[in-house]
């Protein structure tokens, strides 16, 4: 369905849990957020019934998403049942990856086309100290994994932060040389936690592009690579993946924006940087039909904004990523 600036919405982020198993400095305060009772997440059934709904005013791809999807118990029932809806045609997931290579065999048998992993670092040290006690070697067996049984394409997802990882830009993007990995750098949003880290440590598309030409040579522009979502890709010369951008803050992609989210305790955001909510764990707890939902999911494609003002002085948004589902 189109919104009130002609954008089709066709894509749903849900988030299946707040919870995670790390506690990445940009994203979570060293405690973690406040845990949400149980009673008051989504259970897997009520997911599946929004997506259903969501169908109705036609979303095609679901991202799993969070704080961390795969600590969320019954993940792959929930990929399986959410797989079986005809009208999905891509169905995914972000993770952390360290739980990955253990889930990544039921996840693909039930229907999971592919993956989308976080890692900003490769050095075992860094990766310890920026989420707070998570193993890298964990993560790149989640990654090898996800390559082997065809989680096509596997995308990595690298925050750039400044003074933290700015020095591996080149090392990260040299990944896409070998192997099909697409290599993606997300300038670092000012979310609650990151609100303070954003200032020093932003740093822009443009000036990663820079390093990465200067070092690697020329990048070409990609036409297509399979994803819904709003990274800009290239390629190296003779690369078997790619280099993505991901430019939220220096040339925000509001204006192609086809994306709605689903808060792990059932509220619809339709964007991530405005506070507004649509709540559809009531309705459903009070037992609203598929139609019901739909007309729901429907209001919050028409009221969806137009776009985010970081640029122009907005504050950041109170929540985390993990809260929202990032
Ligand atoms: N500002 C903004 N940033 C977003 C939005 N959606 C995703 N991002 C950023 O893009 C990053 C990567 O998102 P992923 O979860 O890997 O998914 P994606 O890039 O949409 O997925 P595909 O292109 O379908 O593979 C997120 O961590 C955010 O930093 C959005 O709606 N607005
Ligand atoms: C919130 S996490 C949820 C999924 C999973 N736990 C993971 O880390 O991939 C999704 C993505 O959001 C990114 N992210 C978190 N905080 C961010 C911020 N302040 N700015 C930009 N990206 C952020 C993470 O790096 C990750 O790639
Ligand atoms: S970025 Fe992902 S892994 Fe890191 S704290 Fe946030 S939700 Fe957890
Ligand atoms: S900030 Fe809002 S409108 Fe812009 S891309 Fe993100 S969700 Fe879409």
């Amino acid at each position: 369905m189109e919104d009130r600036y002609q954008r089709e919405i066709n894509y749903l982020r849900v988030s299946v849990t707040d919870r995670c198993n790390l506690r990445c400095h940009y994203c979570m305060p060293p405690q973690g957020v406040s845990v949400v009772p149980r009673k008051e997440i989504l259970t897997l059934e009520e997911i599946v019934r929004v997506v259903q709904a969501s169908t109705r005013v036609g979303v095609k791809k679901v991202r799993l998403t969070g704080g961390e999807p795969l600590v969320r118990r019954g993940i792959t029932g929930l990929v399986r049942a959410l797989a079986a809806i005809p009208e999905i045609d891509d169905l995914a997931l972000t993770t952390n990856g360290i739980l990955l290579a253990a889930q990544a065999g039921q996840l693909k048998a039930a229907g999971l086309r592919r993956v989308n992993v976080s890692l900003d670092t490769l050095k075992p040290e860094r990766y310890s100290y920026i989420t707070r006690g998570g193993r890298l070697e964990a993560v790149w067996q989640g990654i090898e994994r996800s390559l082997e049984l065809g989680l096509h394409p596997v995308k990595l997802n690298v925050v750039v932060v400044r003074g933290f990882n700015d020095d591996e830009i080149c090392d990260l993007a040299r990944l896409s040389l070998d192997r099909p990995l697409h290599v993606r750098f997300i300038e670092l949003m000012p979310f609650g936690t990151a609100a303070g880290v954003s200032r020093e440590g932003y740093v822009s598309t443009a000036e990663i592009r820079g390093w990465i030409e200067e070092e690697l040579g020329q990048l070409q522009e990609v036409r297509k690579l399979t994803g819904s979502g709003p990274a800009r890709y290239y390629r190296l010369a003779g690369a078997a993946g790619t280099i993505g951008f991901i430019s939220a803050v220096s040339d925000h992609f509001c204006g192609r924006c086809n994306r709605l989210r689903l808060t792990a305790t059932g509220a619809l955001r339709p964007c991530l940087f405005h506070e507004y909510e649509i709540d559809l764990k009531g309705p459903l707890r009070r037992g609203a039909t598929l139609d019901e939902l739909a007309e729901l999911v429907a209001r919050a494609v028409r009221d969806k904004p137009g776009q985010h003002h970081l640029n122009q002085g907005q504050s950041c948004s109170r929540k985390n990523m993990s809260q929202i589902g990032g």
